[in-house]
């Protein structure tokens, strides 16, 4: 996950490949509940791992529930509908899938076994309503506090045990609104339809006033609790009858289906930049009970060339631009929100419509959709319950605030394949359901290699270049690439299999048989680590002998330029910005006094328990700057376009602070 203040997206140009989707978020949260409160124990396989689901576990383990890791399965072992914990507070963040069913089964519980519950969450989530569902909890006779603003959380429900439910009469609920209402409602009654001790317990009747929303959302309910012994009558979609004697059994093991809300980004990736391959999604397809997966009906109109199978979707650029379109969009509330991204590739005005519930998510989507798309373009139109989205005629670059919302994040990215760079403020927020999401991302899109954005940092040993491009790399999220450990690496090699140091195409052959694997800081030779083996000083300066050589920097070029990939790159070393990226967009010049130089490393190498004399140091970094000087090929210098910086008297933070803010005047995004 990117957790950086801002994520820069590369103009994109193409997409192809396989992605495998995270577990479904709306299955996940639900059967996560189901299985908290049934009998016995449930595996549970492929379950989504994002904040929305950890609030939902934290809140089941603090209700009693057993809870155990098996393999890459969650094991979970029920209360079987009897409260084992009378009182919790529970911090549920900005989960609505968790808030609204955990209300109204704790109301119930608590109602008619005693106890005491608190659920609260961040501000936005005291921000969005739960009126109706506590009305219809109240009816039922559930005592339910608000213990901020009526209407919205934190609440507290409590009772009395024994306690009886007035479940005669039918339940009514709004469903216009949001259907997780419902939801709520459907989940929790099975507790008070299932009668206590000998008592035989009741139909409960629910009533929904005003037109449902979402119903798909509905139907993945209802399915999921067929999967737990659970058969709810629906007569149309007005009324639900709970049976009497309803009792949640576990099913043993559970798989999660992809998440259909997420697939939308790729197939929208597909659709607009699936050019020469397709996009692969692994995970859900034509066989999904979410309904989201209609969203690719919508993507076809809209012109994207689709093949179905019941779990997975490919899919190609068909029409381009792609076709504008006029929807009615409340059977893909959340992954609406995709097609107002496709819009900006449109031949012509899109309007979506019947999206009032958007005003109530993660933040209000339809008003900040319309501020971002507006950002980068796009000529927008928004009323209380609709959008309408003109592709832009002339495309901007933009900085996207995200509100904490994991849709607007990814949804925006989309934006980046016009040939305009995009800057995702709080990229994060997609740890709500999709914490690899921009890894995804980045793993399927491309772009022409001089697209990419480079920082070079050349200069001297223990300068602290190392020190200084991969923190830069970190702040940006940026690839990284230590020029010096390919030299090191090379070093070392040649130095396993006795070939002289002056031996350049005995080293080169060697360099093109070498089998090496990054991960993050260590480098791994034929499977080997070889990271601590690379700083030795003896391979340093055989690195810096053998870097002298044509056929060596010739060998590793090819390389090095491999590292250039979306979202950026940071690299270092002594010719990056004059050889290997002549074309960067911001090099810098990294130099230190020789003493200062000479005292960094001594007590570098100190604290890695390596002694060393500073005078010795001294004389071999002053050596092997000579050397790296003056060789005749891509000697150390600065390039002309270089800006040059002494950190002699600086330290890390503040050289890093320096070069970013030359950086940001370099990047067209204002905030
Ligand atoms: N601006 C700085 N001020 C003080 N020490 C620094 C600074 N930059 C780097 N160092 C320290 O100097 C040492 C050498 O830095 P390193 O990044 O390995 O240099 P290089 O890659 O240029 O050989 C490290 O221990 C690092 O923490
Ligand atoms: N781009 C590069 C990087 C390193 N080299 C050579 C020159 C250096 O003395 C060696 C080792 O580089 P490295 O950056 O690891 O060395 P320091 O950490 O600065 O001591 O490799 C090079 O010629 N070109």
């Amino acid at each position: 996950m990117f957790a950086i203040p801002f994520l820069d997206l590369p103009p994109l140009t193409k997409a192809s490949g396989q992605i495998r989707l995270p577990g479904s978020k709306s299955i996940s949260n639900r059967v996560l509940l189901l299985a908290g409160l049934a009998e016995g124990s449930t595996l549970v396989h492929d379950l989504l791992d994002s904040d929305d689901t950890r609030v939902m576990i934290e809140a089941l383990r603090n209700l009693g529930c057993d809870l155990a890791h098996e393999g890459g399965a969650l094991r979970i072992t029920g209360i079987g509908g009897r409260l084992s914990v009378q009182q919790a507070s529970l911090f549920l963040g900005n989960a609505g899938t968790a808030m609204r069913p955990l209300a109204a089964a704790l109301a119930v519980l608590a109602a008619t076994q005693g106890g005491q519950f608190e659920l609260s969450g961040v501000a936005r989530m005291h921000e969005r309503p739960i009126g109706d569902l506590v009305d219809a909890l109240r009816q039922l006779g559930c005592d339910i506090q608000y213990l901020g603003n009526d209407g919205y959380p934190p609440l507290r429900l409590a009772g009395q045990p024994q306690g009886q439910l007035a479940t005669g009469a039918p339940v009514r609920v709004r469903g216009d609104v949001s259907s997780q209402f419902l939801t709520a409602l459907l989940l929790a009654l099975p507790l008070a339809s299932s009668g206590q001790g000998e008592a035989p317990g009741t139909d409960i009747v629910i009533e929904v006033d005003g037109e449902l929303i979402s119903k798909p959302y509905v139907e993945i309910t209802l399915n999921l609790l067929a999967r737990f012994g659970i058969t709810v009558q629906r007569d149309g979609w007005q009324r639900f009858t709970v049976p009497a004697g309803s009792r949640y059994r576990s099913p043993g093991a559970v798989h999660v289906e992809g998440d259909a809300s997420s697939a939308s980004y790729f197939v929208a990736l597909g659709a607009i930049a699936a050019v020469d391959a397709p996009v692969l999604i692994e995970g859900v397809g034509s066989a999904s009970i979410q309904g989201d997966v209609r969203f690719v009906e919508a993507a076809v109109a809209m012109g994207a060339d689709v093949r179905m199978e019941a779990n997975r979707i490919e899919v190609r650029r068909g029409a381009w631009p792609l076709r504008a379109i006029t929807l009615d969009c409340n059977h893909i509330p959340d992954a609406a929100m995709t097609l107002a991204v496709m819009a900006l590739y449109a031949d012509g005005p899109t309007r979506l419509t019947n999206i009032a519930s958007w005003r109530v998510k993660e933040t209000d989507r339809i008003a900040a959709m319309a501020i971002e798309l507006r950002k980068v373009g796009a000529q927008v139109e928004e009323g209380a319950d609709f959008i309408e989205v003109r592709p832009p005629q002339a495309w901007q670059p933009a900085a996207i605030h995200t509100y904490d919302d994991h849709r607007m994040a990814m949804c925006l990215s989309l934006a980046a394949f016009n040939g305009v760079p995009v800057r995702i403020l709080d990229p994060q927020c997609v740890g709500k359901t999709f914490p690899d999401y921009f890894e995804a991302l980045f793993q399927l899109a491309h772009t022409h290699h001089d697209l990419v954005p480079v920082i070079t940092i050349d200069g001297p040993t223990a300068s602290g270049k190392g020190t200084l491009a991969s923190t830069l790399a970190a702040s940006l999220g940026y690839h990284f690439l230590d020029s010096g450990s390919l030299y090191r690496v090379a070093a070392l090699a040649s130095l396993r299999q006795g070939v002289a140091d002056t031996d350049g195409p005995g080293i080169a052959a060697l360099i093109s048989k070498l089998r090496l694997r990054f991960d993050g800081p260590r480098l791994f030779l034929d499977g080997e680590e070889v990271s601590d083996q690379l700083r030795r000083e003896d391979v340093g300066s055989r690195a810096s002998k053998i870097s002298a050589l044509g056929d060596v920097r010739a060998a590793l070029y090819a390389l090095q330029v491999s590292f250039r990939r979306p979202p950026g790159l940071v690299a270092d070393g002594r010719d990056m910005g004059t050889v290997i990226f002549p074309d960067a967009a911001l090099k810098v010049f990294l130099t230190a006094s020789p003493a200062t130089r000479a005292e960094r490393r001594h007590k570098q190498l100190i604290s890695k328990g390596i002694s060393s004399n500073i005078d010795d140091l001294r004389a071999d970094l002053e050596a092997r700057d000579a050397r790296d000087r003056t060789r005749a090929i891509a000697p150390l210098q600065p390039a002309e376009d270089a800006l040059l910086l002494d950190n002699s008297a600086q330290t890390v933070d503040e050289s890093v602070a320096q070069v970013l803010g030359w950086w940001e005047q370099r990047t067209p995004f204002g905030i």
